[in-house]
């Protein structure tokens, strides 16, 4: 079956050490946790037995009521009632009772089992997709950013919302209510033809068709409610994007058109909704015709019957009780398969995110960090190419000497931020090679590397949490190191105005923070860091001069002897590094300090050389 195929990495590129040693959704797993699980299910499975067979004998209580109590035809029922009752109760109002104490018990002891029952399965399925949603979740930490790009985030949470939840319901309640339907409709089927064959035979072969014919035209409804849920869909995501976007809509004067887009997809809602309002009752009432007609059909057969053979009007009775239940048993049965389509599916589209391209992730070999804490790096003939096609990185050469603050330039486009990527990891180079203190990256493990730096881009996320989780995100430090790191971003000014201190929300629902907020707020978690390699990417473009100038003064005692890499557009952020270099078209075109690049002709005079004269 094609849902279990392991190779849809076809077509792909495939890093090196994604040798499907990966964990995937198929048979033998679902059948592993079933041995894992076999204590549970095969308990469940033997209360589902008892559960049926107190159940079943229900209906079969009529004929003792109508023909021996009723029609006063006393024979073994009476006799049994008989048997338990005191002399006084033995009046048809006793037997009545009797038997309606017996029903009831019955039926407790039947749920009761029911219940216990589901428990079981409930437990297996919430373990499983537990399992199930732990496991992507360690996936989607090692997806590679190529498919991350590809897919983006909603899809991939649907996934683990909505897929895993078909999943759980085909376990927890389909599969649990499989083994008490297959019981049912074999204990009633028997009864049935042990009543009278001919009639039992009738309903047997005919109950699932009528079934089935009514559950057809209930599936046309369904199809109708999905095409309205997406016109629905469509105009909410629709809705939020422009209330998302309406200060800028507004700024742009396209707000109009933007709201009557929106009207279209009311009008298209009107049309969908409307039809599926009349056309779902009309087929829901079809369809409840239909197994009226059926019932009707059966019944009536099932008094032929009493002319013709010996069928009492009690057990006519019984037969019409067994009409009766056997109906949800027959279509449990049914929608088993249509469950199993939608797990199965579901079960596919998680294999295709178990299946995504892991980010490479090569083991250490060596250590090449000393004590001093200083790292050097070198990019030695470094090409690289997003599409396979165009060299974003050509044959780039560079070295960031230890200690030192060396600035990234270039005209937008050029590939600053795509080195910052491949020294991260986050892409592999094509060709070349990147040294960390003389050694290959590859064998210094991208982890290691991490470890020991921080990386501040343009637009830090921000959690939607409190300011010292969003600072620490999650490690331990005491309040005065947060508010002396505060200080250092020149965020001190958050003391007076959140009122929480450290423990205010700011993300989405509280404060909302400025843009230049942000950017500081992520170079105190860098400072937090203490890392020996720092990287700041375009990290102050949204401060003021001034403030941006604070932060350079007060950052610059911290950066002292830390290798500083800064890619910036601003000159007050490039001019004090102890080396640059200007990047074009994925080259280094010029390189040396602020005041030898002003002399030469250039792309940094170009860039620079106005500001500087300004
Ligand atoms: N994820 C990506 N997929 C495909 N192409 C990309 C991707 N990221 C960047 N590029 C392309 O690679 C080139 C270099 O981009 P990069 O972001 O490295 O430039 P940059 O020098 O950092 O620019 P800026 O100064 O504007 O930030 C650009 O042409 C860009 O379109």
């Amino acid at each position: 079956m094609t849902l279990f195929s392991n190779s849809q990495t076809q077509g792909r590129h495939v890093n090196q050490n994604s040798t499907r040693d990966y964990f995937i959704l198929d048979r033998q797993w679902l059948y592993q946790q079933a041995i894992v699980h076999k204590r549970k299910l095969i308990f469940a499975n033997i209360i589902a037995f008892f559960a049926t067979l107190i159940s079943v004998p229900i209906p079969m209580l009529l004929p003792l009521m109508v023909d021996e109590v009723l029609l006063d035809k006393p024979a073994q029922g009476v006799a049994a009632l008989n048997w338990i009752l005191l002399d006084g109760w033995q009046t048809p109002v006793g037997y009545i009772v009797m038997v309606l104490m017996l029903i009831v018990l019955m039926r407790i002891g039947s749920q009761a089992l029911n219940i216990l029952q589901t428990r079981q399965f409930t437990l297996v399925s919430k373990q499983l997709t537990c399992v199930m949603r732990q496991k992507v979740l360690d996936k989607l930490g090692r997806v590679s950013m190529q498919q991350y790009e590809e897919k983006g985030s909603g899809g991939l949470t649907s996934h683990l919302v909505t897929d895993i939840e078909t999943i759980d319901k085909f376990i927890g309640s389909t599969l649990s209510r499989f083994v008490i339907s297959v019981l049912t409709v074999i204990g009633v089927g028997s009864i049935l033809l042990w009543l009278n064959w001919q009639l039992g035979l009738f309903i047997i072969l005919m109950n699932p068709v009528v079934i089935y014919l009514s559950r057809k035209l209930g599936e046309r409804v369904k199809h109708l409610k999905k095409k309205e849920n997406q016109a629905f869909e469509k105009f909410q995501s629709r809705l939020v994007e422009t209330l998302d976007g309406i200060y800028q809509l507004r700024a742009a004067n396209r707000e109009k058109e933007y709201l009557e887009l929106l009207k279209q997809d009311a009008e298209a809602i009107r049309f969908d909704a409307d039809k599926y309002a009349w056309q779902s009752d009309a087929a829901n009432r079809l369809s409840f015709l239909m197994f009226l007609i059926g019932f009707e059909i059966f019944r009536a057969a099932a008094m032929i019957m009493v002319l013709f053979s010996d069928l009492s009007i009690g057990q006519i009775f019984a037969v019409f009780g067994y009409l009766w239940f056997m109906l949800s048993p027959v279509q449990e049965l049914l929608s088993i398969q249509y469950s199993w389509y939608s797990a199965a599916a579901a079960m596919k589209r998680i294999n295709g995110i178990l299946e995504l391209d892991e980010e490479y992730r090569p083991q250490a070999t060596v250590n090449p960090f000393d004590d001093k804490r200083l790292i050097d790096i070198e990019f030695e003939n470094v090409s690289f190419s997003y599409d396979g096609d165009r060299n974003v990185l050509d044959s780039l050469n560079l070295s960031i000497p230890k200690g030192k603050r060396v600035a990234l330039v270039g005209a937008s486009g050029g590939g600053k931020s795509t080195l910052i990527q491949l020294l991260l990891g986050i892409y592999q180079k094509q060709s070349g090679d990147i040294k960390v203190n003389g050694h290959p990256i590859e064998a210094v493990s991208y982890e290691a590397l991490r470890d020991k730096m921080a990386v501040v881009l343009q637009q830090p996320m921000i959690f939607n949490d409190t300011l010292r989780q969003n600072l620490t995100l999650g490690r331990d430090f005491d309040d005065e190191t947060l508010w002396q790191a505060l200080r250092i971003a020149q965020l001190s000014d958050l003391k007076s105005t959140l009122s929480n201190g450290l423990d205010s929300e700011i993300g989405r629902q509280g404060v909302r923070l400025s843009g230049g907020q942000r950017q500081r707020l992520a170079i105190a978690r860098m400072v937090l860091n203490d890392p020996d390699l720092v990287i700041l990417d375009e990290a102050t473009s949204a401060l003021d001069t001034t403030t941006e100038a604070n932060l350079h003064m007060a950052l610059n005692q911290f950066l002292q002897g830390r290798t500083t890499l800064i890619v910036a557009h601003r000159l007050s952020a490039v001019k004090q590094a102890d080396l640059i270099y200007v990047l074009e078209d994925g080259k280094v075109v010029q390189s040396g300090t602020h005041q030898d690049l002003l002399k030469d002709d250039g792309l940094y005079q170009t860039l620079y050389g106005n500001l500087q004269a300004g």
